[in-house]
């Protein structure tokens, strides 16, 4: 697996990151080879425009179903959004990667 050398966020979740009411992200396996320690740039998903900088603090398997309140607030939503926003980007999926991470500038 190439390692990632910066992750993507939709645009809509920047102020949530900058903000540091966003904590976590769930990903698939293509994006589970993160390090806990390794700090990365944070780019939009549309543009590619650089707007943080994060250390990831760890990454952990969860199934779908797994998925609980606790995992919405580190989101910033309530838990049908986030479990309706999953399946929107990851259709079927359920073996997800919970990734956690600190800001270090924005
Ligand atoms: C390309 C891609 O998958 N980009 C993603 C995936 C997820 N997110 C956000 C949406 C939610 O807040 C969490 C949970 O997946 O992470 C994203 O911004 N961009």
């Amino acid at each position: 697996m190439t390692p990632m050398s910066s992750i993507s966020f939709f645009e809509r979740f920047e102020a949530d990151i900058l903000s540091g009411r966003k904590t976590i992200t769930l990903r698939d396996e293509s994006e589970s080879g993160l390090v806990p320690g390794q700090e990365l740039p944070v780019v939009t998903f549309e543009q590619g425009r650089w707007f943080c900088d994060i250390r990831i603090l760890a990454v952990t398997p969860l199934a779908f179903s797994e998925l609980d309140e606790e995992h919405a607030q580190a989101e910033n939503m309530s838990l049908p959004e986030l479990k309706l926003l999953i399946g929107e980007i990851y259709p079927g999926l359920e073996q997800l990667y919970l990734i956690r991470f600190e800001l270090l500038q924005g």
